[in-house]
């Protein structure tokens, strides 16, 4: 029999932050849960079983829309939505997730993380359907609770069903275009192989979730027929978490995609200091009765699972396991150097360390440090060290080595791990970050800043605070150059400085200054010099004898001044520096805004 030999695909939920990822996830549960027989739902770590059986039930009003007779036994939805869990569901050149939710606020429409996740999924080739979310936020939508989409749809005014056509396509057709994926409505999809469905739903109240459930079963079983055959030999998978469970200690939430799993296996996997051989001395799922979420007490004992399924081990040395590491169990003692091979080879593809000028990378599992490197990689930031566990005296030293050759990669991205006690860590910038891309983003941000900082960090290269008056009677040339007496009022002018108005308007910068005939380097309040301006400016036009004008300080210039040449700042300094900020914040708000004077 075919129902058999294919086992449940694994289905994970990705979008952005708010859209309703969990809310969706429950309400699938939930649904589920009022339409299982007893005993029809099995408990899983980590993951959440649906039957085909509740499946078919819910579809079964679609039947003439979308026929399904499902031989896979249903669908295993992992239980924790996002990125980071999602990257520790690694698996050599893919994911172990075989079809992903991409959840999106119909009104919100694709946002950051939106298109990360695309990105992401993109990269580890994991097929996805979109949920258009929250469709009962769209003005005038009357709700129709857990009714198919397809239902409710059509008893909504022509309005109402014109304005959903119009977000559909406006903020996610066009969007996911943009990104080269065909998509539409998924009841206008006529090759799903080309065409990414969008079933709209509300993870509020439940419309949309048959036809959301029918099409990851439907499209799973009939595209992914080789990936879901069933094995009957020994168990592959991979580590989700790492956990200190209390009276257990030391467990490993695990997902089987592959074979069977027996209590007294041997197993493999791989550990923050090498690989480790271990047996199973208690494979673990939730109690009965016990909502699947909060099931952080009470477990059951089980002899095997088999794939696919979410299990908790319990086995001895585990407390050095690695997140996001392949696990194997093996039925002869001389498999386990094979094994042990191939993961070594595996993580040693995303932990490295090599001696190019770039930055250290830090994380606490390995999912999350292969998504960081790929993350940094893609923006072109060079990367010394990627490995795991806490920041060492070693990373403090490699990341200094990095910043001698360039001050802005003397940097340790760390996620979710801290430095060892009594580590000086001075000499570097380190950056935590919990969520993978905020990591990534302020990496990126601090490289730049280090880089534009550099560009105008010497005293010699700022532009500084002046204000000069040209004298009456002491204009010698009146355009191109302007050649005039001005008496500094305050702060410092030097040749290249640009010049304003009182007004802030720019009429050019300075030539050179002279003093009895010398060409001088600057001059300072109190000086009278001859200066020569050039720009398209006249005098009598855009400028007067006896105009005041100041130098055009960017914004930059006068925070590293403040900031890091303090005590050059002189009393008259001071003054001209207030009153350029009342001139330039008419243009820019923020204009001396960080600063403290
Ligand atoms: N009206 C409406 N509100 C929804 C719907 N789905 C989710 N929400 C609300 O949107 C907010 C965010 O929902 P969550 O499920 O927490 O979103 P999430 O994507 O899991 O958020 P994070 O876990 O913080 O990334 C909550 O206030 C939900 O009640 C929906 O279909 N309709």
């Amino acid at each position: 029999m075919l129902s058999s030999k294919l086992r449940q695909p694994i289905v994970v939920v990705l979008g952005h932050v708010d859209h309703g990822k969990t809310t969706l996830l429950d309400k699938i549960r939930g649904t589920a849960l009022v339409k299982k027989e007893p005993g029809e739902m099995t408990q899983e770590v980590g993951a959440s079983f649906v039957p085909s059986s509740v499946i078919e039930k819910l579809a079964e009003p679609l039947k003439n829309i979308i026929p399904i007779k499902l031989d896979i036994p249903g669908l295993l939805f992992i239980d924790t939505p996002g990125h980071e869990l999602f990257s520790n569901l690694r698996r050599r050149g893919g994911s172990v997730a075989d079809i992903a939710i991409l959840v999106v606020d119909i009104v919100e429409g694709f946002q950051k993380q939106t298109i990360e996740s695309v990105e992401i999924l993109k990269e580890r080739k994991v097929p996805f359907l979109v949920a258009a979310n929250k469709i009962d936020r769209i003005p005038g939508w009357k709700v129709y609770d857990n009714e198919p989409f397809l239902f409710s749809f059509k008893k909504q005014s022509i309005s109402v069903q014109k304005k959903l056509d119009e977000l559909l396509y406006n903020n996610l057709v066009l969007q996911l275009a943009s990104l080269n994926f065909n998509a539409d409505r998924f009841d206008r999809v006529t090759d799903f192989t080309r065409n990414i469905a969008i079933i709209p739903v509300s993870g509020k109240t439940g419309e949309g979730i048959p036809e959301l459930l029918a099409m990851l079963a439907g499209l799973t079983q009939r595209f992914m027929q080789g990936k879901l055959k069933f094995v009957e030999g020994p168990a592959k998978g991979v580590i989700l978490e790492v956990k200190e469970d209390p009276g257990l200690g030391h467990t490993i939430d695990v997902i089987i995609y592959d074979g069977i799993l027996k209590k007294n296996d041997i197993i493999i996997l791989g550990g923050v200091n090498g690989t480790i051989v271990t047996k199973v001395r208690s494979l673990l799922l939730p109690s009965p009765l016990q909502d699947m979420r909060i099931a952080k007490t009470g477990y059951r004992s089980v002899d095997e699972v088999s794939a696919a399924a979410g299990v908790k081990i319990s086995a001895p040395n585990l407390e050095e396991a690695l997140a996001g590491s392949p696990i194997y169990s093996v039925d002869s003692d001389d498999k386990i150097p094979e094994f042990k091979k191939i993961i070594e080879d595996e993580i040693s593809k995303v932990r490295f360390s090599r001696g190019v000028t770039g930055i250290v990378v830090k994380a606490d599992s390995l999912g999350v440090l292969e998504s960081i490197v790929y993350g940094l990689e893609k923006r072109n930031i060079p990367i010394r060290v990627a490995d795991i566990g806490p920041i060492s005296k070693k990373d403090v030293v490699e990341a200094e080595l990095s910043a001698k050759d360039a001050e802005e990669y003397g940097l340790i991205a760390a996620f979710r791990v801290k430095p060892l006690p009594n580590l000086d860590t001075s000499k570097i910038k380190i950056i935590y970050d919990d969520i993978i891309y905020q990591l990534i983003d302020d990496v990126e941000k601090y490289i730049e800043d280090v880089r534009e900082r550099r560009k105008r960090r010497t005293y010699d290269t700022l532009i500084l605070p002046a204000k000069i008056k040209i004298m009456p009677g002491y204009v010698f040339r009146r355009s191109d150059p302007v050649i005039a007496g001005v008496e500094v009022l305050g702060g410092i002018i030097k040749p290249k400085f640009p010049l304003i108005t009182e007004e802030g308007k720019r009429i050019g910068e300075v030539l050179q200054i002279q003093d009895n005939k010398k060409t001088i380097d600057k001059a300072t309040k109190g000086m009278e010099v001859a200066m020569s301006i050039k720009g398209n400016i006249m005098i009598g036009r855009q400028i007067n004898e006896g105009d005041i004008l100041y130098s055009d300080v960017p914004k930059e210039d006068l925070e590293i001044l403040v900031n890091n040449y303090r005590d050059t700042i002189t009393d008259d300094m001071k003054e001209v520096i207030q009153e350029l900020i009342k001139i330039k914040r008419a243009e820019d708000p923020l204009y001396g805004l960080t600063i403290k004077i």
